[in-house]
């Protein structure tokens, strides 16, 4: 049996545990908007996966696009403050978040946002986080991947004399892999999870954010 398929075999039996937030690794970006990424902070992300797809009351959603009212490309559910998550480990996981950057923070990250992606149809537009605080002042939004790996893509926000967009990062989020987008990032550059062909299995984003944040 090879080493991988060993691997995932013992991941689908393992209880999900984070691993320790020393290991994040920083990438400034520009204007004042880092990234810090840790792959694998999750082990025994498959229950992980299983148990949310099964179990979350996933919502579909339509907005209004100009003059048309669209179905948005992925189901959704938002866990405002104090309301109960779905898992343990996800409790576990903002705890230890928001210890971990308590000081560059300066408050606990608050709420959790799910979302999840059938297929590579499924997809988020480019965007920043900016719906209240995130558009005035620096914030941390923190995104746990389970499930199918997928692109998230960054790129210098569009206007502001920003010139042309030449530096857009394409990082690859896996299966248990922790991004925190912070500083400046969610007003001065923006996110997308880009539609991919082939066949792309499902996956589940978990975003953690602070108070007034979305
Ligand atoms: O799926 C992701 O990791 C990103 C989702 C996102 O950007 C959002 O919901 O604001
Ligand atoms: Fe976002």
């Amino acid at each position: 049996m090879g080493a991988d398929l060993q691997a995932s075999l013992l991941d689908a039996f393992a209880d999900p545990e984070l691993g320790s937030l020393d290991g994040i690794r920083r990438t400034e970006l520009s204007r004042g908007a880092w990234i810090d990424v840790l792959p694998g902070w999750l082990s025994g992300a498959d229950q992980v996966f299983e148990r949310l797809a099964v179990e979350v009351a996933w919502r579909e959603e339509r907005r209004q696009m100009y003059d048309r009212v669209v179905d948005v490309p992925r189901l959704l559910r938002f866990y405002g403050e104090g309301e109960q998550l779905p898992l343990p480990i996800l409790d576990e996981a903002r705890d230890q978040l928001s210890d971990h950057y308590t000081e560059e923070l300066g408050e606990p990250f608050r709420t959790a946002g799910l979302c999840f992606y059938r297929d590579g149809r499924d997809s988020v537009a480019w965007h920043g986080d900016k719906l209240g605080r995130g558009e005035h002042e620096d914030t941390m939004v923190a995104i746990l991947s389970v499930g199918e790996p997928r692109v998230l893509a960054l790129r210098p926000r569009p206007g502001n004399n920003a010139g042309p967009v030449t530096s857009t990062i394409r990082h690859p989020l896996g299966h248990g892999d922790l991004i925190v987008m912070g500083g400046s990032c969610q007003r001065t550059w923006e996110h997308a999870i880009p539609k991919a062909s082939g066949r792309i299995g499902p996956r589940i984003s978990i975003q953690f954010r602070p108070r007034g944040v979305r």
